[in-house]
């Protein structure tokens, strides 16, 4: 298989000039030889650098590129250790020596499936060759065109258009960006969301892109360049006399903070206000500018925007935006280790001119982004475009060069934002420091500003910037002279509305930060907990400590409520008593849905129209309204892969087999009418009928159901592909229809004789998830057999059998053994699989195997209803029942659990002493 051979390179990829990888490949990469670390990627390639003995510079060069451009499978986000509570616990006894505890690993992981779904919106499958997982199937050539298109779609609503590989690659990059806790600038899909949502034309868009691409180059560069030379400048200067005769201290120093994220913050808070203060108003000044140029030119000539009525509080509200955006690179640079040198009053000597030659030649032939810079001491924005910045020159002189060089840079207020919420909390990986390392102040205060001399007002607003953020409010209740505690309210808030609460920097040290509060980490996370019972014996747990605190947790955190608000309209259809009539309200989706399912099934149209649902027609501006919403809706599928410390216990030489490996996945924001289905296999809905589609689907159907448009040349093409017929009992189901439209994300290789039922189409995993489980299983375990103990259609047992483990497929419906055997023969792998058509219940004791998969179903649509999953009531059969009944198999168990799943139910399955992981998966995640 194609998707066999992409792995285990084992190697990271020498050339990191490449822009970016695709996200399934750079996390391969990293993971294998270091399992699920957040560290993992540069760890992995610093010692790989270690071994091959790369220069210093170089290997910095390629740990920060590493860092851009790997993955890992898995990310580490969060350890904790959850005390149970117990007396012996009241008694003075350590709990956690004791076995009274249960260690906790969070982790996440990015999937991704794009392709699968535009061939489903094709409406056709081109097979192109023998074992292809649907990856592969979109041609070249064809890839070229697209491409190509995404930039000839003027005519067409922005809506319409299909994600191409271009976005796919550039989503990837930016994930990477942010599971790496890197500024959002720095990747590249807000250019594109900027394209797609404007609806201008490609040159326009093109050209925006490139300018603000450019824009961003040099902005990730400043604080980058000065934190580099600055760092590069203290090993020169303060380790000239320890370190200069011993390099290999130094590259353990610099390959130490790569590999641990050390964070460096000795007196942060005063380089910050420096650098704040020396520069933050030419920045403010010209950022301003840049963005009133888009909005309205007329708004320049008001020269001072901070005394002008109208634009006083857009001014503050710009100056939050800004402050937060530069101080989260601070923050972010700081963390990686680079030091600034503000000391504009005592310039250093300069490095630059200590250098040798040949260093710098080296620096230069690493890569351009790195070029050495003459004088980087201090003068950040120099380093962009070689400003020439002196140290001997005055502090007029040189902010002249940097307000020069500023003008080259433009704050994209949405990008700043994102970059802001998505680096909001910051945190050391390594040492688990806690949530910010320096306590926030409302920057756009009078005692901060000259320019506002007026409080924080946005504290009161809505603004989406500034201090509308959790962190931001914080700060301005604090720099207001509020109170800068937490809000003791905080569990009641999502978590992104939830208060940050804030560190000054001498309390970041690996002691307090089991101080971090769990209940916050939890709600960064987008874990639920509940107050259901917990597995057996477990009363509960008295304490828990945050061990490890990976940056940039919250990293999409707010996807992860599985009932927020889908920013779409009409997601009920009304239907009447005479379905045939089609006098009902429907949404636009299902136009949409309807004209796609007409334009593929055009051959059985007689036949199939009458009963397709037919859906009232609607504006186009609803359209689009439509469309915007569901860019902003994420395309995303959470899972918790709940790995028991198979890393540690590896690297520790522990039986592998002696693991408890618990996967909770975390369903996406679905609605699947179990129940109905079970009730009523073949209902035409004439009740109402909910339309809640999964994320992952929903998305898609919404958005970008247009792609036959594109272009004359390609439609000769289309035309002579065979379409496959709608089946009947799809057309006359919409809800169906429209899992139809994504067959190939849950079976790459539908058209090859795939069938599913009613139940099996909302609840088989999508191919590219049960793919991922499979490999981490595979990774963990080395035992063969495994137990898919609710097989259904077959989704998961399949990609066990591709991954080469031996399956015993159980499901208490024969139709459901009957499909699963079907399609497991499409992909030619029945023969690794045992069918069994029984209630697992009852087998489970006479059952042999290594690893048991739990994938159950989780009892109707509540589940995305309800607050928090309970583990126990809500599956059916029992939760904790059929788990109880697995570990009499084995205690190898992963167990998939939609996203709102009982945490401290899931953590308790561990058992006291136990380790668990709960790894959140990610489908497609964009913004
Ligand atoms: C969510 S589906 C499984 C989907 C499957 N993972 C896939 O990818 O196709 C749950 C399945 O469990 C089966 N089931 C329900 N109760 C069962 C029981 N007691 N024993 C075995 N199977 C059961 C249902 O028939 C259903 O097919
Ligand atoms: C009702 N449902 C959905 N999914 C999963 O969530 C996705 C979106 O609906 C489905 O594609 C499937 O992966 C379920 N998985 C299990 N194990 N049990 C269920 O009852 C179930």
């Amino acid at each position: 298989m194609r998707r066999r051979e992409k792995k285990n390179t084992g190697r990271p990829r020498e050339d990191f000039s490449e822009p970016s990888t695709s996200l399934s490949e750079a996390r391969l990469s990293g993971c294998n030889a270091h399992g699920p670390t957040s560290a993992g990627s540069a760890l992995s390639w610093s010692s790989f650098l270690r071994r091959e003995g790369v220069s210093r510079q170089k290997k910095k060069a390629l740990c920060e590129a590493a860092m851009l451009r790997e993955v890992p499978q898995s990310l580490l986000v969060a350890k904790m250790l959850l005390f149970l509570r117990n007396d012996e616990e009241e008694e003075g006894k350590d709990s956690e020596k004791s076995g009274h505890s249960i260690l906790c690993f969070c982790s996440r992981a990015f999937v991704e499936d794009r392709k699968l779904y535009k061939l489903g919106l094709k409406g056709f499958y081109v097979k192109e060759e023998e074992n292809s997982t649907g990856e592969d199937q979109v041609s070249e050539d064809e890839e070229k065109e697209q491409k190509h298109d995404i930039f000839n779609t003027a005519d067409l609503p922005s809506d319409s258009r299909v994600p191409e590989v271009e976005d796919i690659e550039l989503d990837s990059e930016t994930e990477l960006m942010k599971s790496m806790g890197l500024p959002l600038q720095f990747g590249g899909a807000a250019v594109h969301k900027t394209i797609m949502r404007s609806g201008n034309t490609y040159k326009r868009n093109n050209k925006v892109m490139k300018k603000k691409k450019k824009k961003k180059n040099m902005l990730q560069k400043d604080i980058l360049e000065i934190m580099k030379d600055t760092l590069e400048e203290d090993h020169e200067t303060e380790d000239s006399h320890s370190l200069a005769d011993d390099p290999s201290l130094i590259n353990k120093e610099v390959d130490e903070q790569c590999e641990n994220g050390e964070v460096k913050l000795d007196g942060m808070n005063e380089k910050w206000e420096i650098y704040w203060g020396e520069y933050g108003e030419g920045l403010l000044w010209k950022s301003w500018q840049e963005k009133q140029e888009d909005v309205d030119s007329e708004l320049l000539s008001i020269s001072e925007p901070w005394d002008n009525p109208e634009m006083k509080e857009k001014w503050q509200q710009h100056y939050n935006e800004l402050y937060w955006y530069y101080w989260e690179q601070f923050q972010y640079w700081a963390n990686q280790g680079w030091t600034v040198d503000v000391a504009h009053s005592s310039p250093k000597i300069n490095k630059g001119n200590l250098e040798t030659k040949e260093e710098k030649t080296q620096n230069i032939e690493i890569d351009d982004e790195y070029r050495e810079v003459p004088d980087s001491n201090f003068c950040p924005l120099a380093s962009v475009a070689s400003c020439e910045c002196n140290p001997i020159k005055n502090d007029n002189q040189c902010n002249i060069d940097i307000l020069t060089e500023i003008n080259k840079i433009n704050l994209n207020s949405e990008e700043a934002e994102d970059s802001k919420s998505e680096t909001m909390v910051d945190s050391n990986d390594s040492q688990g420091l806690y949530l910010t390392n320096m306590e926030r102040h409302c920057p756009c205060d009078s005692s901060q500003s000259k320019k506002s001399d007026e409080g924080p007002k946005e504290e009161n607003t809505t603004s989406e910037y500034g201090c509308s953020n959790p962190a931001a409010s914080q700060v301005h209740s604090t720099g207001g002279g509020g109170s800068s505690h937490n809000n003791s309210d905080g569990d009641e808030q999502p978590p992104e509305q939830k208060p940050v609460r804030l560190k000054r920097s001498h309390e970041l040290d690996a002691e307090e930060d089991a101080q971090a509060d769990p209940d916050e980490v939890f709600g960064f996370l987008g874990l639920k907990r509940g107050t259901g019972q917990r597995y057996r014996e477990i009363p509960g747990f008295s304490e828990r400590r945050v061990t490890h605190l990976n940056r940039n947790m919250k990293f999409k955190s707010k996807l992860l409520d599985m009932r927020r608000t889908i920013k779409t309209k009409n997601k009920h259809i009304f239907f009447t008593e005479e379905p045939e009539v089609g006098v009902f309200k429907t949404s636009e989706t299902l136009n949409k849905v309807e004209r796609f399912l007409k334009q593929v099934n055009e051959p059985q149209e007689e036949t199939s129209q009458d009963k397709t649902v037919h859906a009232s027609t609607s504006s186009d501006s609803e359209e689009q309204e439509n469309s915007v919403c569901s860019q902003n809706n994420p395309d995303v599928q959470n899972y918790e892969l709940v790995l028991p410390d198979s890393n540690s216990s590896r690297h520790k030489g522990n039986s592998i087999e002696e693991e408890k490996l618990i996967i909770a996945a975390r369903d996406c924001n679905s609605e699947v009418p179990v129940e109905e289905v079970e009730k009523e296999p073949c209902s035409l809905g004439r009740e109402l009928l909910p339309l809640d589609i999964p994320d992952y689907l929903q998305m898609k159907t919404e958005g970008e159901v247009k792609p036959m448009k594109k272009k004359k040349n390609r439609k000769n093409k289309k035309e002579n592909r065979s379409v496959p017929s709608l089946p009947p009992e799809i057309a006359a189901d919409p809800e169906l229809a429209k899992y139809w439209a994504q067959r190939y994300r849950l079976f790459s290789r539908f058209d090859e004789g795939i069938h599913l039922d009613r139940e099996g189409w909302f609840s088989v995993t999508p191919e590219k998830i049960a793919e991922h489980i499979a490999d981490r299983v595979r990774q963990s375990f080395k035992s063969d057999i495994i137990v898919d103990a609710f097989c259904g259609v077959g989704g998961n047992s399949i990609q066990f059998a591709l991954a080469g483990k031996r399956v015993i497929a159980i499901d208490i419906d024969p139709v459901k053994i009957r499909l699963a055997h079907n399609n497991a023969e499409v992909y030619g792998v029945a023969d690794q699989i045992e069918f069994i058509c029984g209630d697992f219940m009852k087998l489970a004791s006479s059952l042999k195997g290594d690893i048991v998969f739990l994938s159950p179903p989780w009892g109707g649509p509540e589940y995305t209803t309800a607050e928090v999953f309970d583990v126990q009531t809500m599956i059916c059969p029992d939760g904790f029942e059929v788990f109880k009944l697995s570990q009499k198999i084995t205690n190898n168990i992963v167990y998939f659990l939609p996203r709102n799943a009982d945490i401290d139910q899931v953590t308790s399955l561990a058992g006291p002493g136990g380790k668990v992981e709960i790894e959140q998966n990610f489908l497609n995640n964009r913004e």
